[in-house]
């Protein structure tokens, strides 16, 4: 794989460079909220523009789909980025339209430029190779040579990760190089006991990585939205909590598989419920009650770990040599859903092992929360990048980026 220090050495000065980042950040509104994912990627953008590239930005923003929509306008992204890096940077309002086309051929050397959300373009995440493909010639002709530095999104086959670097000379950035360095740690000679915490609310994906942990974890911490799809497997009253139906049949067979290879798979014992998900605008008290995690109420939905689960939880993380943590145990971003998430991140603190946190709001959250970065091993810009990663899997943003 080469990286962005060959680019540069080959000389970038007058280059249109096109660095595909990922800044996915949380918002309010059009507030950021943590903005851990654009400082992430400033010194691949600061070298490149004082190299004199012409730096083209691209990301993902939520998911919108495939057609735009103001409410995840990467512009919010752009302005921070320019607060960050002390200069101006232009914002085009389409990906490969007019204003991309235009905002690319008036940047001097050495300027930086963000194009609008990449998934307002349909073919950006389509199945079909050809519309990627399609999509990726428009993108490729904004550029001269391709920077992959949006770690969070190497696990997805998407036109700007997997199809564009195909087109164009390609290069690793600084993010994800020294990412794939860190979790190389936790491949190459992973130090026991292995501890993985799970939790958030992209349940579909993270469920799907459980099968590959089961033989790599000595335990599983299951928290956050997909610890209920559990529970219901296992027959119990789950109201209206976050559900993935269709994948009951698979946790069961992970319960099972979990028991016959001796590996702790952990589920709460006590969950906070409400009969509404809370106002996250006001963030006025919601009244949760806490209930056992198989008595949750009919009409009631679970919102984060209760404080028996805390003390579960905390005691499983007391020994680790190693843990890997992704996805808050409960809407951290309301305040009376952060506990579960807090005594997680303190467990992880006070474990005397090599700690990661992975994923844009785990992350998020552990900043919002108040704590030391630095008390950690590593923070991960990317959630489902890093678990695939740790599940040996072939990452497309990285096959892409090999010579
Ligand atoms: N029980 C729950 N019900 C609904 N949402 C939840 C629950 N627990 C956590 N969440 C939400 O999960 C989101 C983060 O999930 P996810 O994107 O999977 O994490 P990451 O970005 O760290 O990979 C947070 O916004 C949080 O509010
Ligand atoms: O936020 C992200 O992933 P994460 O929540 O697993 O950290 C990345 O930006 C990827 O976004 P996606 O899961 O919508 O493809």
């Amino acid at each position: 794989m080469k990286t962005i220090d060959e680019l540069l050495s080959e000389g970038v000065a007058g280059k249109r460079v096109f660095v595909r980042a990922d800044l996915n950040v949380p918002l309010d509104g059009t507030t950021i909220t943590d903005d851990g994912r654009i400082r992430a990627v400033l010194p691949t953008v600061k070298a490149l523009a004082d190299a004199g590239a012409r730096v083209v930005v691209a990301s993902h923003l939520g998911r919108p789909k495939g057609a735009p929509d103001p409410a995840f306008s990467l512009a919010p992204a752009a302005a921070r980025l320019g607060e960050l890096l002390g200069v101006d940077v232009a914002f085009a309002t389409d990906t490969v339209g007019e204003s991309a086309t235009a905002t690319v051929a008036g940047l001097a050397d050495g300027q930086v430029a963000v194009v609008e959300n990449l998934r307002f373009n349909a073919g950006e995440t389509s199945k079909d190779d050809a519309e990627r493909g399609a999509f990726a010639d428009q993108l490729a002709a904004l550029a001269d040579a391709y920077v992959g530095d949006g770690f969070g999104a190497v696990h997805r086959k998407h036109a700007s990760v997997f199809d564009l670097p195909a087109r164009l000379p390609h290069y690793a950035g600084h993010l994800i190089a020294t990412e794939v360095g860190v979790l190389k740690r936790l491949t190459d000679d992973v130090k026991r006991p292995y501890v993985v915490a799970l939790g958030g609310a992209k349940v579909s994906d993270k469920l799907a990585v459980i099968d590959e942990l089961l033989g790599k974890a000595d335990r599983i911490l299951i928290g956050g939205g997909m610890a209920y799809t559990f529970l219901k497997a296992q027959g119990h009253e789950i109201g209206t909590s976050l559900l993935q139906e269709d994948q009951i049949p698979a946790v069961l067979e992970y319960l099972e598989r979990a028991e016959k290879n001796g590996v702790e798979l952990v589920l709460p014992v006590d969950t906070l419920v409400a009969a509404e998900f809370p106002d996250m605008k006001t963030k006025a008290p919601s009244h949760p009650t806490n209930v056992a995690a198989d008595a949750i109420p009919a009409g009631h939905m679970g919102l984060d770990i209760g404080p028996e689960t805390r003390k579960l939880y905390a005691s499983k993380l007391a020994d680790a040599a190693t843990v890997f943590w992704n996805g808050p145990m409960g809407v951290f971003e309301h305040p009376d859903y952060a506990e579960g998430t807090k005594a997680v991140a303190q467990a992880l603190i006070d474990s005397p092992g090599f700690t990661v946190v992975g994923g844009g709001d785990s992350a998020a959250a552990v900043r919002i929360l108040g704590f030391d970065e630095q008390a950690f091993g590593h923070i991960s810009t990317g959630g489902g990048a890093s678990l695939e990663y740790l599940e040996g899997k072939t990452l497309p943003g990285l096959a892409a980026l090999e010579d």
